[in-house]
């Protein structure tokens, strides 16, 4: 049996999220997928995520051992994924989304609602700190980082999530803060993956709470000589990838990512986005924010063309009506 080498980031996210679709892949083909950890820039910078040059430090490492044939293939979080695609390399597949929403996981069981007067959250998305604030303005936003484990042990109560932090190249650092917020934000995705579930005390609406662009779902990256040349036929892993691809999710994402790349903006801009299919229409749902949430931009459109180049058009089309609004300006992104 032939077997293919699936690239991955140490993280026990990454670990979880490359298990999962790769044995979706293996299965599709009748073949086997081995993990390969691949240490990325992305690991080994501190500091706020916000402040780190440029989008997809994450994704940049695991490209080039795919373009260098290390690994024949990698899976990204779709929302880290810069919207300009790599030269040379496809995304074959993106699967069947997993809950895109935001999660609220606060301490005692609370919700945002019940959270005392000048609560501390931690995030470390201008994007939901923003959409946050709009709804609490007497919230206080701590920037944090670092992965899931990492962030849930700053809840009071949840300390312990910190211990089981670490992934293969994240050794748990002494005198790493912890307990010091009332909640955090977290993707409910990245939560469902990693069983812990349990630490969300609410799933924030998308009629509240609008995710990243992208949020929830994955992206399955090769070679695009693995589609061969002009005539000939796709290989047996690009087969298998393209057999696990979820039409409706990759219609919802392209609008998505459409109307992120529109608006020039990264992973850490506060821009908002959902897309879904409902009565035979995708639908696009929009948010642009003043990083301190007192003022916020909503548009939503439509198509009933379920096509990839209609749903592109669908984000480039609200990112325009955005733009006139005066989204640039609003988001402090420079076009
Ligand atoms: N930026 C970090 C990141 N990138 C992907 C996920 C998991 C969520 C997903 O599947 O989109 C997370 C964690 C988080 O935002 O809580």
């Amino acid at each position: 049996m032939s077997k293919y080498l699936l690239g991955t980031r140490g993280s026990a996210l990454a670990l979880t999220q490359s298990g999962m679709a790769g044995a979706l892949v293996a299965e599709a083909g009748d073949f086997d997928v081995e993990l390969k950890t691949v240490k990325t820039e992305g690991d080994v910078l501190t500091g706020p995520l916000s402040q780190m040059g440029g989008t997809g430090v994450f994704a940049a490492t695991l490209r080039m051992r795919i373009l260098d044939s290390t690994v024949d293939f990698a899976v990204h979080s779709l929302k880290d994924l810069p919207t300009m695609p790599a030269e040379g390399l496809v995304v074959a597949a993106i699967p069947e989304r997993e809950d895109p929403r935001d999660a609220l996981c606060a301490r005692d069981g609370l919700t945002l609602e019940q959270l005392p007067e000048g609560a501390r959250v931690g995030t470390g998305s201008p994007r939901r700190a923003a959409q946050i604030l709009a709804l609490r303005p007497d919230i206080e936003i701590v920037d944090i980082r670092g992965n899931v484990g990492t962030r849930l042990a700053r809840v009071k109560g949840l300390e312990e999530h910190g211990i089981a932090a670490h992934g293969l190249h994240g050794e748990k650092k002494l005198g790493a803060i912890t307990g010091d917020c009332d909640a955090v934000v977290l993707a409910a995705s990245g939560l469902i993956r990693l069983g812990k579930e349990d630490a969300i005390t609410e799933y924030l609406a998308c009629d509240k709470v609008l995710p990243a662009p992208g949020q929830g779902a994955l992206a399955l990256e090769t070679r695009s000589t693995e589609f061969g040349a002009e005539g000939d036929q796709p290989s047996e892993l690009a087969r298998a990838l393209v057999a696990v691809d979820h039409l409706e999710t990759r219609l919802a994402v392209t609008a998505e990512r459409a109307l992120l790349r529109r608006l020039e903006a990264g992973c850490a801009a506060p821009v908002g986005a959902y897309g879904r299919i409902q009565d035979g229409s995708l639908v696009l749902d929009t948010l642009v924010a003043h990083p301190n949430g007192t003022r916020t931009l909503r548009h939503q459109d439509s198509t009933s063309d379920m096509s990839v180049e209609a749903a592109y058009e669908l984000g480039v089309r609200v990112a325009e009506a955005l733009l006139d609004q005066g989204a640039a300006e609003l988001a402090g992104l420079t076009l």
